[in-house]
């Protein structure tokens, strides 16, 4: 298989805004036609990277590199680089078509090859019934597709989005999000998303990076950033993490009540240092066979139905939260519980994580 080409390369990237370090020396590849997203909790820095990508702000130190070429204060016009406001900024008095066809007038084409790109975007994004309305008598799915349609028809190198979908609701925010992956495969231009929402990045993203105050924490797939976050943080801010805290021991954590938690301790954790390990409720069985390595005892507190899944409250002796397990609906019809049931928790040593507390 061909290496994935690199199209922008973040060498070393800070800005600061007086004392404050918003991005703080980041260093990231993000490839040819990849959907790659910047995810972090609020004031992380992502929002400064984006408009430093766009070119609304200049870094302080450090290179922006679009297929090699450092474009890290070019004025944001120069770029072949677009960017989607979370608020569409549609023109509220034109027509789609023509909200559309803008940006290809202002570079001036000839009128022909305007009408052939407008309308083939137009096609893509599943406007063609809709070209002659004004956005008001748009729903927000649709207003979303023709900001879309509006930074696509240009054929930047980059489309940067920054919370695209931060205006729709739940249920038409899901359809957008696989929506948004099939026209990013179908146009084959690199999509940077920026979200605070970590399920729309597992969803959308082929890789992701995760930051706190201004640093990157973590870049990878999704898979391998829920399945191997690289630390405490991004294991609690990915997914649902139950934690146990305790002490480094040989061969896993001890818990404060004397349990131990078998697991691989990484090789920067000495013996007796804080530590907690951790596992997703998604690996935990209920009645475990005896073979089991971890085991522990427990009361549930509380159910809830979550379509397929049940989801347990479970008090144990591990940790001052409850314990969060999911079953599936099948699981649960074979041994049903109820609160306030003894029950027995299980996990293998293969699917404990352990992080410096
Ligand atoms: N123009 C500015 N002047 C001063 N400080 C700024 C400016 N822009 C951002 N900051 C600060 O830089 C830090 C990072 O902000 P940024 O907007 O990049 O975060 P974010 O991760 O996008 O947050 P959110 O999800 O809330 O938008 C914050 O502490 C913010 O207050």
């Amino acid at each position: 298989m061909n290496e994935p080409r690199t199209l922008l390369a973040i060498d070393k990237v800070s800005k600061n805004f007086g004392r404050v370090t918003a991005v703080d020396g980041i260093s990231l590849d993000i490839r040819e036609n990849e959907f790659f997203a910047l995810l972090g909790p609020s004031g992380c820095g992502k929002t400064t990277l984006l408009r430093m990508l766009a070119g609304f702000e200049t870094p302080n130190h450090g290179r922006i590199l679009l297929d090699g070429r450092d474009i890290a204060r070019t004025p944001p016009n120069k770029r072949p680089v677009n960017l989607m406001f979370q608020s569409y900024a549609l023109f509220p008095h034109m027509s789609v078509r023509a909200n559309v066809s803008y940006g290809l007038e202002m570079e001036r084409l000839p009128a022909k090859e305007i009408r052939f790109r407008v309308d083939a975007i137009l096609a893509t994004t599943e406007l063609v019934a809709f070209a002659d309305r004004k956005p008001e008598q748009l729903s927000g799915g649709q207003k979303q597709r023709v900001a879309l349609a509006r930074a696509l028809v240009k054929r930047p190198r980059l489309l940067l989005l920054d919370e695209p979908l931060g205006a729709l609701d739940k249920k038409l925010r899901g359809a957008m999000q696989l929506e948004l992956k099939r026209l990013q495969h179908e146009v084959g231009i690199t999509f940077v998303i920026v979200t605070h929402d970590q399920e729309e990045s597992l969803v959308m993203a082929d890789r992701m990076a995760v930051f706190r105050d201004g640093k990157l924490l973590q870049c990878d797939t999704p898979h391998a950033v829920y399945e191997y976050p690289a630390d405490r943080f991004v294991a609690d801010f990915i997914g649902v993490m139950n934690f146990v805290p305790g002490k480094v021991a040989s061969d896993g954590v001890l818990a404060a009540d004397g349990t131990r938690i078998v697991g691989t301790v990484p090789a920067t954790l000495s013996p007796g240092a804080a530590a907690v390990a951790s596992v997703r409720p998604e690996r935990i069985r209920l009645f475990p066979s005896p073979e089991t390595a971890n085991r522990v005892a427990g009361t549930v507190e509380a159910l809830a139905y979550q379509g397929l899944d049940l989801q347990l409250h479970v008090r144990t002796a591990l940790s001052p939260k409850p314990f969060l397990v999911r079953v599936t609906a099948d699981a649960a019809d074979r041994r049903p519980v109820s609160s306030g049931d003894a029950v027995e928790l299980g996990w293998d040593a293969a699917d404990v994580r352990i992080f410096a507390d």
